[in-house]
């Protein structure tokens, strides 16, 4: 109760800090913007729609035209709390939640997450009067137009998931930053800001977009702390959704040996040192070990295990070790990441899609770019186990050719790109779990969302090099925890609360 008293204090100060901060100055700006503004701003959102991303919809302009209707103007309505938002170097993600029964009807309200109870009690708990059930229509009509906008943002779908504990479904949207311009645009042209005056944000974004959002569409960043959202969100999903958490693991095989080849593993000689046993078990992974079979990790064990290691593969990668519920560190970090992957990959193949680009990556072949232990020795370095077919030098076997392109794919650069880029950081995942004593490394960020590739072969390279004594990790959400965080914390906490969090 205390604790209740105290949030609600917290709430209210936050309340007022935010009507200062955001001042009179944009209210009266907002109050007067009148009908006919209203109806201009309609026919611009749909143009806007239409041009950004090159469809001209006629159901979505009437579905515009509809929602924008409803004309609040600037009202004392604040539905930011329904938001979450995490604006990345590359990839702007937003969280934002529908109240609405159970499919089935079976009701379920409790949880054991006290922040989960705080916020479906404070923040979410408030959305009841007419004008704020109007305004949330309002959002959700205009939110729901925007699967038709091709692929510059795209609606989740799939991973739209009903949560007992908050009661009402979170939905998941995701459009490229760079396109911010573009989004402010889109959503100044409608009318939907005005019933949203502070939206939960994390990501440098939420810094670097502040004024932008502030001027253009009269919206307070509450910012939170990236790696906080992040830690929230990932215990959130734990915690919360079945079958979020999952590993891969070599199919089965009968009869065969240990490694599931069919051969018994090389024995370690004597005067094996650390560095020799970690470069013999890379040499395997040429072998292509098949770790693709998944299976879902027990949320109960999870939630018991501290500490972990949270690698977090964004445009840039940061590695954290998680203590605790919010009790973590930022111990590691590398410029190496999914940002390094895309822009080399666009630089070098032309690819303009993402998701394109990792389905050619899935039927090229690396070995045709990279450089093998055998392409120097002509055999293996057996003195150190590295196999002939051990990659020696990523891109390594284009210095030997006159043509560097020639005979070489599009699709075999891209799938040397990926590999180069996840065999760094899961060496660097590797010595931070040994170096902070983590079994369970859990891998997440935009990087890992359709891409099996990567997926698979940090499973592989994790399990090998510890010896089958760590495993790595994966998540359905895996780009969106850090918005899930910030959705979670918002409309209740102090916007600068996440430093509360940090060990
Ligand atoms: N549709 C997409 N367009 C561009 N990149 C994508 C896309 N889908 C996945 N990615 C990958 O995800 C990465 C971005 O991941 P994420 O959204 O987690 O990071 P971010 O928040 O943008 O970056 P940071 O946290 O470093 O600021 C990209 O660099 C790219 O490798
Ligand atoms: C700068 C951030 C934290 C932004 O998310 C991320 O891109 C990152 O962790 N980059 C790597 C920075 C480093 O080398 O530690």
């Amino acid at each position: 109760m205390g604790a209740l008293l105290y949030v609600v204090r917290r709430r209210r100060r936050a309340r007022e800090k935010a009507r200062l901060a955001s001042g009179e100055a944009s209210a009266a700006n907002k109050a007067s913007r009148s009908q006919a503004a209203t109806q201009r701003a309609t026919a611009s959102a749909a143009k806007t729609a239409a041009s950004v991303y090159g469809s001209s919809s006629g159901q979505r302009a009437s579905v515009l035209r509809q929602s924008s209707s409803f004309n609040l103007g600037k009202s004392n309505v604040d539905i930011g709390g329904v938001l979450g938002m995490d604006i990345g170097g590359t990839l702007a993600k937003l969280v934002y939640f529908e109240k609405k029964e159970p499919p089935g009807g079976m009701v379920r309200t409790c949880s054991r997450d006290p922040l989960v109870t705080m916020k479906r009690n404070l923040s979410l708990g408030d959305l009841n009067t007419r004008e704020q059930k109007e305004a949330l229509m309002q959002f959700y009509t205009f939110m729901d137009t925007q699967e038709q906008f091709g692929k510059a943002g795209v609606r989740d779908e799939h991973l739209a998931y009903y949560s007992h504990e908050l009661g009402g479904q979170l939905h998941f949207f995701r459009f490229e930053t760079r396109l911010m311009d573009q989004a402010i645009e889109l959503i100044s042209s409608s009318t939907i800001h005005n019933s949203i005056k502070a939206l939960g944000c994390t990501g440098g974004g939420a810094y670097k977009f502040e004024d932008f959002f502030q001027k253009r569409m009269g919206i307070r960043m509450l910012q939170m702390d990236e790696m906080a959202s992040l830690v929230r969100g990932l215990q959130f999903c734990i915690a919360n959704i079945p079958g979020e958490c999952y590993a891969f693991e070599p199919e089965p095989v009968k009869g065969t040996g240990a490694n599931g080849k069919g051969e018994e593993e090389p024995m370690a000689s004597e005067q094996d040192t650390f560095r020799n046993m970690r470069m013999r078990h890379m040499s395997e992974l040429r072998e292509k070990v098949d770790y693709s079979h998944k299976v879902h990790r027990s949320r109960t064990e999870l939630l018991q295990s501290y500490p972990a290691l949270v690698v977090s593969i964004g445009s840039g990668v940061s590695i954290l070790k998680v203590d605790g519920p919010a009790k973590f560190e930022r111990v590691s970090g590398s410029s190496i990441g999914g940002g390094t992957y895309w822009g080399l990959c666009r630089l070098l193949t032309g690819a303009t899609d993402y998701d394109d680009s990792l389905d050619l990556a899935d039927q090229g072949e690396s070995d045709r770019v990279d450089m093998l232990v055998g392409d120097i020795y002509g055999h293996g370095y057996n003195k150190f186990q590295l196999s002939s077919n051990t990659l020696a030098s990523s891109f390594g076997k284009l210095v030997t050719k006159e043509d560097p392109r020639e005979g070489v794919t599009n699709e075999d650069v891209s799938k040397a790109l990926i590999v180069m880029v996840t065999m760094n950081i899961g060496q660097v995942a590797y010595l931070n779990a040994k170096l902070y004593d983590t079994r369970r490394i859990y891998f997440v960020g935009n990087f890992l969302r359709h891409n099996n590739i990567s997926a698979q072969r940090l499973a592989y390279a994790i399990a090998y090099w510890s010896g089958g004594e760590m495993e790595a990790l994966f998540f359905e959400h895996e780009g969106y925890l850090g918005a899930l965080g910030a959705f979670l914390s918002s409309g209740y906490e102090d916007p600068d609360g996440s430093s509360d969090e940090e060990s």
